[in-house]
């Protein structure tokens, strides 16, 4: 598991440390842990050519430490200074002692020939996008031929929650010192972060604000199936999904359902002629959901439109004391009549995009992770909130962002799939919120193997699941 840590959860585990330790000691460990990065990634130390972006506070000083280090090693150093009276004294005169450059006129920097970029402009303390003087230095970094290397937290990205209010440094690398914080994983942080490199600081953390799944940990929720399973043990799942007319989302849903837990699936739906064509394993019912014989988890909403019969099937799986999972046209649906779920004693998850989310009167601003966890407490259900960053959060506020995932699954139907895999995963018994980010984990993977062959479609997907969960098995 990769905890995610926020700025003032690792700014009081940081005052432990520096209460126990010599003056600069903590920040000569982060910037030797950032240097030994730097020297990994660009091969070597003898002739390399860095331009250090300076700023006003420690982040500034981190860079002029680890700037001090590379000299050392051979390294042709230059710290332009942005902010000149206020950069870190000690990393500067350290700097200097070790035969490195100091200028304060980005024209002198040197950047359209350097071979490393250091962006040390803010940190954990950097609010809003970057000023002038420190955005014309990064446009022109991006414009050099250096490898851009963040430290921290890339400058203009706030640490906490990704929000990108104006310029920011657009990272390859970043190098982040004692936890992962959660700007650098969720909303558009996450696409100037580029690679994450840990350095530990041997700080004595908090509980993380939020949690990132790794592939053992989805391997260990989803356990193969014992001597004594049968097909109705593994978990049986029902899906309310299409119609006779766009049989597409009901035929999708039910594959991923099967793909990821091939015990049983009940289809209930117009759509029953789709599905018995495409899943013969399916077991299928063009009757209401209670007509579909027994499950242990519901997923009702995709493709199966808004009129007064989706309603009332909607209401009727609400009914339940199972598990429900609420997708799509089910979420239009639920956002007229919020009440539906409002305490529910079986876990409710809801799955929504952007749109669909604001249709339930939640803002959704620039903070992913803060409106998700919103959304869950007023309803006290669980938010799967859609994106390129996939956030899950509880009403009790146990949150998980999803690591996995490629661009390319940005298409029609993807939407249909997941809910087929975290429907299966809900019928086994998981509860609600692992259920959701283990669902999500897993799609991601199984995009991800299915990019690999090129443009993906949505039944790509599906194809590749039993992969996926090979892969999270074997790490193969
Ligand atoms: N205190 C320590 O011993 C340690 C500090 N560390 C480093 O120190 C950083 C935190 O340092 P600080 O709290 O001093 O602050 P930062 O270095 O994050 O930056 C805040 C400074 O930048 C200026 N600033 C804020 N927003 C700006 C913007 N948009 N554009 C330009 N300038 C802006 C502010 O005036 C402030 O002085 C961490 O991110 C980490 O890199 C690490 O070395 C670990 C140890
Ligand atoms: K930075």
């Amino acid at each position: 598991m990769t905890g995610l840590h926020t700025a003032d959860q690792v700014r009081a585990a940081e005052a432990a440390v520096l209460a126990r330790t010599r003056e600069g000691a903590l920040m000569q460990r982060a910037a030797t842990g950032l240097a030994t990065v730097c020297l990994r990634l660009a091969g070597r130390g003898a002739g390399l050519r860095v331009v250090l972006l300076v700023g006003a506070g420690g982040n500034g000083g981190d860079a002029l430490w680890a700037g001090s280090f590379l000299a050392r090693r051979g390294a042709a150093v230059t710290a332009l200074l942005l902010d000149p009276d206020r950069a870190h004294p000690a990393g500067l005169a350290g700097l200097r002692r070790a035969g490195g450059r100091v200028v304060r006129d980005v024209a002198a920097a040197g950047l359209d020939r350097a071979d490393l970029v250091l962006d040390g402009i803010t940190g954990i303390s950097g609010r809003g996008g970057l000023r002038p003087a420190a955005a014309d230095a990064v446009s022109r970094a991006v414009a050099g031929p250096g490898l851009l290397v963040a430290v921290d937290v890339p400058s203009g990205v706030d640490a906490d929650t990704g929000a990108v209010a104006g310029e920011a440094f657009p990272a390859q690398h970043t190098v982040t010192f004692g936890a992962v914080k959660p700007g650098l994983v969720v909303g558009r942080g996450r696409g100037y972060a580029g690679r994450v490199h840990l350095v530990d600081l041997g700080l004595d953390l908090p509980a993380p604000s939020a949690r990132q799944l790794t592939d053992a940990e989805v391997a260990d929720l989803l356990p193969d199936p014992g001597s004594g399973d049968d097909k109705y043990s593994q978990g049986v799942v029902g899906v309310h999904a299409g119609s006779a007319t766009y049989p597409g989302a009901a035929v999708l849903c039910t594959g991923a359902a099967l793909r990821t837990r091939p015990g049983l699936v009940r289809y209930a739906g117009s759509a029953v002629d789709g599905v018995r064509a495409a899943w013969p394993e399916a077991i299928v019912t063009d009757g209401r959901p209670a007509d579909a014989g027994r499950v242990q988890a519901w997923v009702v909403g995709p493709g199966a439109g808004t009129d007064d019969e989706a309603q009332a099937a909607l209401a009727e799986v609400l009914a339940t004391d199972l598990p429900v999972l609420v997708d799509a046209d089910a979420l239009t649906l639920l956002a007229r009549s919020p009440e539906l779920v409002r305490g529910r004693a079986a876990a409710t998850v809801l799955t929504p995009h952007d749109r669909e989310f604001t249709r339930f009167g939640w803002d959704l601003g620039a903070d992913r992770i803060g409106a998700t966890r919103a959304a869950a407490a007023d309803l006290g259900v669980t938010v799967l909130l859609k994106g390129d960053a996939t956030v899950v959060a509880d009403a009790d506020g146990t949150t998980f962002v999803n690591g996995t995932g490629t661009p390319w699954l940005a298409t029609a139907g993807t939407g249909d799939v997941l809910s087929g895999v975290v429907g299966a995963l809900l019928a086994t018994g998981l509860p609600a919120v692992e259920a959701a980010a283990a669902g999500a984990h897993l799609h991601g993977r199984a995009g991800q193997l299915a990019a690999a062959a090129g443009p993906l479609i949505a039944s790509d997907v599906v194809a590749q699941l039993p992969a996926a969960v090979h892969l999270l098995r074997t790490g193969a």
